[in-house]
């Protein structure tokens, strides 16, 4: 992490995660360069510690990866040690973990450099906004190594880029640029060289300045109304809708406006 004014948080002791804090926004950095951050059993429960101890005051996290890539995907070496029950139970574990970052109470953006391959795809996918630079690639090698996708990804994946994609993704282990990433739904934004982080800071900054009831609705809410038959939807959109303009927040921000207090929407000049 390079922001100049980060303070070093309580969580991940051990070293395999980096984690610190710039005001409201957490950064979560993958931190074993040296094997291109693939995810052991460590660095997997160790996400879930941080994402199950937020503390309240956060408002966003950033997840990245320290050195060149975000991540090379499951570590290879752990697998070799399963039998069928110890593989199920593994790819459970890794599946409670991803959930506890895509239902996080507060929005998670993933930035992302290098190689985002295999597990590593599938945990940048559990986040809410991906920012990739142009070094980023995407890729599913399990085909070469055989094996399947464990953390989620046959869920997450197509809803971000549709089965047939992920499915050549698998069949061909084609490598997706960042912006071919980008044009697919891998990622929503790709920056200019070595910025995603700073990117993915700034867009961290703004949504951590947002209600936090309307993000926790478009966090929780928004993904289930999207996947509801359209009445259920519609009705769960209404119930959200009340709940969030009911709240004193909601109360407070709206009569800042209407006293020309806070900022217009307007495109940047
Ligand atoms: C089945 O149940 C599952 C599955 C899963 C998820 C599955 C997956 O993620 S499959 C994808 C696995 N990943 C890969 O196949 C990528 C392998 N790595 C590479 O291709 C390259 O290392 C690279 C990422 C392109 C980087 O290349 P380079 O910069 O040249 O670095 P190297 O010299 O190759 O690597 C340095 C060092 O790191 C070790 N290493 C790299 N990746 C891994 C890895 N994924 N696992 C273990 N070790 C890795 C490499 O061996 C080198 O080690 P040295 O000791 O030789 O220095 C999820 C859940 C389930 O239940």
């Amino acid at each position: 992490m390079t922001q100049g004014n980060a303070e070093p948080a309580a969580a991940g002791a051990s070293g395999l995660l980096r984690i610190e804090r710039v005001d409201r926004v957490l950064t979560v950095g993958l931190n074993r360069p040296a094997k291109r951050n693939a995810l052991n059993d460590g660095i997997i429960l160790e996400i879930g510690e941080c994402f199950a101890s937020l503390p309240e005051d956060i408002g966003a996290v950033v997840i990245h990866g320290i050195g060149d890539h975000f991540s090379s995907g499951l570590d290879l070496s752990e697998l070799t040690e399963h039998d069928a029950t110890g593989g199920l139970l593994h790819s459970q574990m890794w599946h409670r973990v991803f959930d506890r970052i895509q239902y996080s109470r507060v929005p998670v953006i993933a930035a992302l450099r290098g190689a985002v391959i295999g597990g590593g795809l599938e945990l940048a996918c559990s986040a809410h906004i991906r920012v990739a630079e142009p070094t980023t690639y995407f890729a599913l090698p399990e085909g070469q190594r055989g094996i399947f996708v464990g953390g989620g990804g046959s869920v997450r994946l197509p809803r971000l880029i549709g089965v047939a994609r992920m499915m050549d993704m698998m069949l061909t282990g084609r490598v997706y640029s960042a912006t071919e990433g980008a044009s697919y739904g891998f990622a929503q934004y790709v920056t200019e060289a070595g910025n995603a982080l700073g990117k993915a800071m700034e867009l961290a900054t703004k949504v951590a300045s947002n209600a936090p009831l309307t993000n926790f609705a478009v966090l929780q809410a928004l993904p289930m109304i999207a996947e509801a038959n359209p009445q259920t939807g519609l009705l769960m959109e209404s119930l959200m809708a009340t709940v969030a303009q009911s709240d004193k927040e909601a109360k407070r921000r709206i009569r800042e406006f209407l006293e020309h207090k806070t900022a217009k929407v307007k495109p940047k000049s």
